[in-house]
């Protein structure tokens, strides 16, 4: 099989021909019959560029336009707290859940407090450091040119990482979120998040929610789903009699601590790669015809 991506250095697999011959099926059955579930913080994003960390959906509204030096104060203290819990392998799903949606509830709290302004967003997302992974627009256009859904599951704040991708120009119709909505008032001040919490443990819930868009793409049975987490593996949980899932893990950060796990349940798992070039040439050989 002619994946020279797939070949390099930062790409690691517990079984090879597994993964090959998932790609063959995927292939055979053609583009009509696939979908892609992608996580978005650090997994369409960048974990880092010339060695300073990117932000997240959430990081991105840490702008003083925004919200005051105290919040933005409170908000780095809970990251602090949470994010090595989130990180650690030391510690079961079940013990780090009520934890995320501890730092989820209180940072959301934290952000309706300083009623952001709706009309400052795309300003906010323009001025911050959130940078899609290379190769993204090749992978957003190849979507959309052999038309298949492309659904973005985040955790992360949906009005920030809408305005991402519309800046980039990637925003296509074949696009679908699913994240952590704002609630604006009638003069555009944040007064709330829409509907359930969506953290990274619970994105299983998150997809059975939405059995109407699975229904939609019920012939669609073949998934790449990318992620960063642990966590993104139950975003395919909606998903109408699967056929066949490749699942790609970016490996960011803690790698060594991480590696072992993200090998027993990732199919791929890139390790410190800051490209869509591993999928991009998934996706080239999948929506080729066969030859
Ligand atoms: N207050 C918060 C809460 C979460 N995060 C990070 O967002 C990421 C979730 O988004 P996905 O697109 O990856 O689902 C998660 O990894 C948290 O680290 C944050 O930065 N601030």
């Amino acid at each position: 099989m002619q994946i020279p991506e797939l070949a390099r250095p930062s790409v690691c697999m517990r079984d090879r021909g597994r993964v090959e011959e998932i790609i063959q099926a995927m292939q055979r059955a053609g583009p009509s019959t696939l979908q892609v579930i992608s996580d978005f913080d650090m997994t369409l994003t960048r974990f880092s560029y010339n060695g300073k960390r990117c932000p997240t959906c959430h990081n991105i509204l840490d702008n003083r336009k925004l919200i005051s030096e105290e919040c933005k104060q409170k908000l780095k203290d809970l990251l602090n707290v949470y994010y090595p819990i989130e990180s650690d392998v030391g510690r079961s799903v079940e013990e780090k859940l009520p934890l995320m949606v501890e730092w989820w509830t209180k940072a959301h709290a934290l952000l309706v407090q300083q009623k952001i302004q709706k009309d400052l967003l795309a300003l906010v997302v323009r001025e911050s450091d959130a940078r899609l992974r290379e190769g993204y627009r090749a992978f957003f256009d190849r979507l959309q040119d052999h038309d298949v859904p492309l659904l973005i599951f985040s955790a992360g704040v949906g009005d920030v990482l809408e305005e991402v991708i519309r800046q980039a120009g990637v925003f296509h119709p074949n696009v679908k979120v699913f994240s952590n909505y704002m609630d604006f008032d009638e003069s555009g001040a944040l007064r709330a998040f829409k509907g359930e919490l969506i953290h990274i443990y619970n994105k299983r819930e998150g997809a059975l929610l939405n059995a109407a868009h699975f229904r939609e793409l019920w012939a669609r049975r073949n998934v790449l789903l990318l992620g960063d987490s642990l966590g993104d593996l139950t975003m395919a949980d909606g998903v109408h009699s699967l056929a066949n899932i490749l699942k790609i893990g970016y490996l960011n950060d803690k790698v060594e601590e991480r590696k072992e796990s993200y090998l027993r349940a990732y199919d791929i798992v890139l390790e410190r790669d800051e490209t869509m070039d591993v999928a991009n040439g998934i996706l080239w050989h999948i929506t080729r015809p066969e030859q």
